[in-house]
């Protein structure tokens, strides 16, 4: 209060009387709106003129029009309005407009399950598309006329046979490259490109556990699951003719958000300009990616760099095929390409790495699932005719990704809870007319969501709620298992997403989910079989800050882990 009063003193001092009064009434005034503001904003759940439905509850806010934009800065603003309201939705104002956020199950589900035009569904994302993706505008218009078709061509990702022919292309990748995920070599021309970008550091070269090597555990792992996953959808060509791609495209993600929010070109945010570039790196080689397919389609000669374009998978082929047959420009579908490839490896790959953590910094649940996933990676050590001086690479027999996901509930558990933890998805609608959006089961209440008004959920309000989710930021795998009894009468246990959507849900649902799953398996199957992890120099494991980027969290300093090899099992001999 005393500084206060001396701040007030000193700004006085500096006026005269005329200009004093002035400087109180305005700040009198601006007390008085902010007051009065605060006085008649916010409201407990009501109900709207039919009294059929309820209209969600609403804190009060300060500052007209600006409304509750400026705490929306705040990480516990949102979890402590879930606390606050249990009615399982709440509205904030915003800039002028409505914003309901949803966190209650039921109700994110009635949202998803809402019957409404492909159009109006898909046009938010437009926005996106143009913003984030660098989509032109008579590009977009034409996607918009030919959305449903495009759509549907996610069938080559999400069923049979597209969705096998992209896990076995992986499958095989993770066969050829599992030894060299860390090569232990200290000659950067003997590393790999996931080495190199992962800041990697020999400490031992040959101590009596084998070599041990120190790496950015996030590093390492996103970029050997995007060099080795992505060749599934756009082939071998185009991620070996770009070494820089993964470089790019973290760079670029990083910049994901004030794009999509629409930050102005101009601004000179270094971040956003950084963005930029990369964005302007990733166009161009998907451009070249896509003149090379232009010719491949068209069976003129391609540049013999592009010799393998026959294994780019069905779905990247068709989408070029509509968009050729509807006029789409090759820059236009390079921007599309770059939607699809964001998203093949933006949400996924990151997760692998927490995944990793997790289970390595709880050594009995490590060897469970290692003892669980065992029938179903069947690693082994060949003979060694050469003497111990000769190392020979163990073999990645086989990879049974359905074993994977039906018969190992612990590694499907620690899945759940990566994704519980450590993504944060974010589906957002505009309500283009009044909707009612009925709450499902018992005392499930109706709600009316106004035309104009936008309709969050943020799943990680849903993820991390204590009354669903108890002690929410520890990782419990065990959490999601459950235990039923099959037709014969045998204990069988088994882990689902239950009320989580990480997902979303509806028409714009994630079409790589299923993919997404074995992905996430099988990687970490593969790594925890080969290699050992432990944090540098031994002790206990750290908890890192994260932050959040787009969809997932990230650790704000790199998340450092020695690794070595594991003693596989001799070829031939019983497990
Ligand atoms: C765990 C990993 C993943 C998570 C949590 C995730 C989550 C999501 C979410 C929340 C959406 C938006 C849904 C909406 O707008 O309501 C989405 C869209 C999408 N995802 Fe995923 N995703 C993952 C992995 C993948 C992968 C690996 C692929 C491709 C291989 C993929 C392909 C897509 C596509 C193409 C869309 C856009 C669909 C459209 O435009 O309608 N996703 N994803």
């Amino acid at each position: 209060m005393a500084s206060v009063e001396a701040l007030w003193s000193h700004v006085k001092a500096g006026l005269d009387e005329k200009q004093a009064s002035v400087a109180v009434a305005a700040m009198i005034t601006f007390l008085v709106l902010v007051f009065t503001t605060r006085a008649i904003t916010g409201s407990p759940a009501t109900v709207d003129a039919s009294g059929k439905h309820k209209i969600p509850p609403s804190p009060s806010y300060w500052i007209p029009f600006i409304g509750h934009a400026l705490s929306m800065a705040s990480a516990g603003f949102l979890p402590s309005l879930r606390d606050r309201f249990s009615e399982g939705i709440f509205t904030l104002k915003m800039a002028g407009k409505m914003h309901h956020f949803i966190y209650k199950p039921s109700l994110a589900a009635a949202l998803f399950n809402l019957h409404r035009p492909a159009a109006e569904e898909q046009m938010l994302a437009n926005r996106l598309l143009t913003s984030t993706f660098g989509v032109s505008k008579k590009d977009a218009a034409i996607y918009n006329s030919i959305f449903p078709e495009a759509l549907a061509l996610y069938k080559h990702l999400s069923s049979e046979p597209g969705l096998s022919e992209v896990t076995n292309a992986a499958v095989s990748q993770v066969k050829q490259t599992i030894n060299s995920f860390v090569t232990f070599s200290p000659n950067p021309m003997d590393q790999t490109e996931w080495e190199r970008m992962a800041d990697v550091d020999v400490i031992e070269e040959s101590g009596p556990d084998g070599p041990i090597t120190q790496v950015d555990l996030m590093e390492l792992t996103r970029n050997y699951v995007a060099t080795t996953a992505i060749p599934g959808i756009y082939g071998t060509d185009f991620v070996e003719n770009f070494p820089e791609l993964w470089k790019w495209m973290w760079i670029y993600n990083e910049a994901f958000v004030l794009m999509a929010t629409g930050v102005p070109a101009w601004v000179p945010w270094p971040r956003l300009q950084r963005g930029k570039l990369a964005r302007r790196r990733l166009l161009g080689y998907l451009y070249e990616f896509n003149e090379a397919m232009e010719q491949h389609m068209d069976g003129q000669e391609t540049d013999p760099k592009w010799q393998n374009l026959e294994n780019v998978s069905e779905l990247v082929r068709s989408r070029i095929a509509l968009f050729r047959k509807h006029g789409v420009s090759l820059a236009g579908r390079a921007s599309f390409d770059l939607a699809l490839l964001w998203a093949s490896v933006a949400n996924s790959n990151p997760l692998i790495p927490w995944m990793l953590y997790e289970l390595y910094r709880d050594p009995v649940l490590l060897e469970q699932v290692r003892e669980e996933i065992a029938p179903y990676v069947r690693a082994v050590q060949p003979k060694n005719e050469f003497g111990d001086a000769v190392w020979v690479p163990p073999v990645l027999e086989d990879a049974d990704i359905d074993g994977l996901i039906t018969k190992c509930p612990l590694l499907k558990a620690s899945y759940i809870e990566t994704l519980r933890v450590y993504s944060c998805g974010w589906a957002m609608k505009l309500m283009y007319s009044d909707t009612v959006l009925e709450g499902k089961g018992k005392g499930g209440e109706s709600y009316l969501l106004k035309k104009g008004s936008y309709v969050h959920v943020p799943q990680e309000l849903h993820q991390s709620d204590p009354a669903y989710f108890p002690n929410p930021t520890e990782w419990q795998a065990e959490r999601h298992i459950r235990e039923t009894v099959d037709d014969s009468g045998n204990k069988v246990l088994t882990a689902e997403l239950g009320t989580m959507r990480p997902y979303g849900g509806g028409l714009k649902m994630c079409k790589g989910r299923q993919f997404a799953l074995r992905e996430m398996l099988l990687y970490t199957a593969a790594i925890i079989t080969f290699y050992d992890m432990q944090p540098p120099k031994g002790g206990p494991w750290p908890v890192p800050r994260t932050r959040k980027l787009v969809a997932n969290k990230h650790p704000k300093k790199p998340l450092k882990v020695w690794i070595k090899r594991r003693k596989l099992p001799a070829e031939g001999e019983a497990r």
